[in-house]
């Protein structure tokens, strides 16, 4: 059996200047310890803005946190105003970078095609894409929300060889639970994970599909995290609103006591 190391990831969005993210990096690296990181794989996804601090913050104090990006451009270079490369992000010594958020995806257009292309920029650079997928509300309701889930899983997924396809993580954030409070079930969300992991299966291996990270989104916080990382096709969370509270974070990484 496969064991994968559970990842917990704090995806900041647009919060936290550079000054208030080394403090906050600061005050996360002062309250975890060994046996955590030993346990749990632990990262914090900033603003682009704030990742030159981090870096040097992690590299001088040599924390064990991983950090990475929230969107990284399909290309590589040139005329592109606005965009960070994957280069750039590798430069930086980013671990990750999210890719399809449903906050890019509804307010920037971002379609399946221009997710994968994105996925397969990070894997050229050596970046680890947080592949983001999941239902709208009205989906849901319709009960589409597994073949939705699934249509993005293959999307983005699209020409990536095994070899890339077992290192992705992916993150499945149903779109009503994102920032509301509303919890997705935990038997929900497993429903949709074990789907995803099948689909994986079926695209690549059962060997691939044991070795990728899934992990949940949405309105995740202490006191909800242990029921939801109990779910055995669950592999850590994607963190927004309570990973900007330090304490909160920390007892998320702690899922286990909670
Ligand atoms: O979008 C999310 C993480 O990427 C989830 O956000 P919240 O935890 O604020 O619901």
């Amino acid at each position: 059996m496969t064991t994968r190391t559970p990842l917990m990831a704090g995806n900041w969005k647009m919060n936290l200047n550079h000054l208030e993210a080394i403090a906050h990096v600061q005050k996360l690296a002062f309250a975890l310890a060994d046996k955590d990181y030993d346990a749990v794989e632990v990262a914090v996804l900033p603003p682009f803005t704030d990742l030159r601090s981090v870096q040097t913050l992690v590299d001088g104090d040599k924390l064990k946190i991983k950090y990475g990006a929230q969107d990284v451009s399909a290309q590589d270079s040139g005329a592109y105003t606005g965009e960070i490369s994957g280069p750039m992000l590798a430069k930086l010594k980013c671990t990750y970078v999210v890719i399809g958020h449903s906050e890019r995806r509804q307010y920037h257009n971002e379609t399946d095609e221009l997710v994968n292309a994105k996925v397969k920029a990070a894997f050229k650079h050596g970046l680890t894409p947080i592949l983001c997928i999941g239902e709208e509300l009205h989906v849901r309701e319709a009960g589409d929300h597994v073949t939705h889930t699934l249509t993005q899983l293959e999307g983005g997924l699209k020409d990536l060889p095994a070899e890339q396809a077992e290192s992705i993580v992916i993150a499945y954030e149903p779109v009503w639970a994102i920032g509301t409070g509303k919890v997705c079930g935990s038997e929900d969300a497993q429903e949709v994970c074990a789907a995803i992991r099948g689909k994986i299966a079926e695209l690549y291996s059962q060997d691939v599909a044991d070795k990728v990270r899934i992990q949940y989104g949405g309105s995740v916080k202490s006191g909800n995290v242990a029921e939801i990382m109990a779910k055995p096709d669950i592999d850590g969370a994607l963190v927004g609103g309570a990973s900007l509270d330090a304490d909160e974070f920390v007892k998320i990484v702690r899922f286990r006591d909670q």
